[in-house]
């Protein structure tokens, strides 16, 4: 379990994690999201010991992670992969790092394995791509078997396969009772993988809450509703919570109303519709509503104009 209470650290005059509380609890996946800049890598950096805070405080399984005289059996971290010594295979990185803690080679030839890098354990990681690297990381921070696995970005640089390695092996590792934190800037891909969700902006809380619990608050997007005689059928819908708008002369997109009703009160009226579909919520869309304010590096919109769903 990580337990962070009150953390904040300041650069200068900046506060750049500022009096953040959370807690990372066994047999979940906690995605930890926040927009470029939020605070992410330098939280975990508190994490494990690599910052201090200015003030608050956070443990690793009740202590800080310095008080732990064997750290990589309790927290596996993947915070920076590319802080590797270039000029070592894969395996002799591995191996150093088992070194400083006892752990039998066995273990390693393990993770190679586990991390799927067994045809280039003996080539020099200076040649690796990024999603080699990444699997190194993740390789290493699994080495010591710990209870909590803490992995800042692990899916960035990954094609389409690793992403989908890295979904399963997180839900394995919290299937199995370990404590799982992921960071992400991704809401769609985090929500595919976590249970949890720690969302920040500009260093502050902003949501602690379940993947469930987002995709309902992030509430329904609307009906689209195609019919020749959309005043007709809008004059039938409308009412206190009812919110229409139109995107074309035979398209409504309802808010208020859910697609049974509406196809209830269309057939009562007689009036033929060519479609009535649900919209998808964007999580994406919910996440950066949330996060709007708190965006620290602000890009011109591509399009000013936002879509009524
Ligand atoms: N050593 C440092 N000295 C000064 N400022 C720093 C330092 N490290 C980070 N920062 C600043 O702290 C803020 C938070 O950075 P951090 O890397 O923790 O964010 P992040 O959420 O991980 O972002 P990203 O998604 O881009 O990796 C940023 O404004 C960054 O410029």
């Amino acid at each position: 379990m990580i337990e962070a209470r009150q953390l904040t650290k300041r650069y200068g005059d900046k506060t750049v994690v500022d009096n953040l509380s959370f807690t990372v609890k066994s047999g979940e996946v906690t995605g930890f999201l926040g927009p470029n800049g939020a605070g992410k890598s330098t939280t975990m950096r508190m994490v494990v010991g690599l910052d201090s805070p200015n003030a608050g405080s956070v443990t690793v399984n009740g202590r800080p992670y310095a008080r732990h005289p064997a750290p990589l059996h309790e927290i596996g971290s993947l915070l920076e992969a590319k802080s590797v010594h270039p000029g070592r295979t894969a395996f002799n990185h591995l191996m150093a790092l088992a070194y400083t803690h006892g752990i039998a080679r066995g273990r390693v030839d393990e993770v190679i394995e586990l991390a799927g890098l067994a045809s280039v354990a003996g080539k020099r990681v200076g040649a690796f791509s990024l999603g080699m690297g990444q699997r190194l990381g993740i390789a290493a921070a699994l080495l010591g078997d710990p209870a909590i696995v803490m992995l800042d970005e692990p899916v960035n640089g990954l094609d389409p396969e690793g992403v989908l390695w890295v979904r399963n092996l997180l839900r394995r590792l919290a299937d199995e009772g370990r404590a799982v934190m992921l960071s992400s800037h991704l809401m769609s891909e985090t929500a595919q993988i976590a249970d949890h969700l720690v969302i920040i902006g500009r260093g502050r809380l902003l949501a602690d809450t379940t993947v469930d619990d987002f995709i309902r608050d992030a509430g329904s997007g609307g009906v689209k509703v195609a019919t020749a005689d959309t005043a007709g059928l809008r004059s039938l819908l409308v009412g206190p919570d009812v919110t229409i708008t139109s995107s074309s002369r035979d398209e409504l997109m309802v808010h208020g109303r859910d697609a049974r009703e509406i196809g209830a009160i269309a057939a009562a009226h007689g009036l033929v519709l060519h479609e009535l579909t649900p919209q998808a919520v964007s999580l994406e869309q919910a996440f950066m509503d949330l996060t709007r304010d708190a965006v620290e590096y602000q890009s011109a919109p591509a399009d000013t104009v936002r879509k009524a769903a």
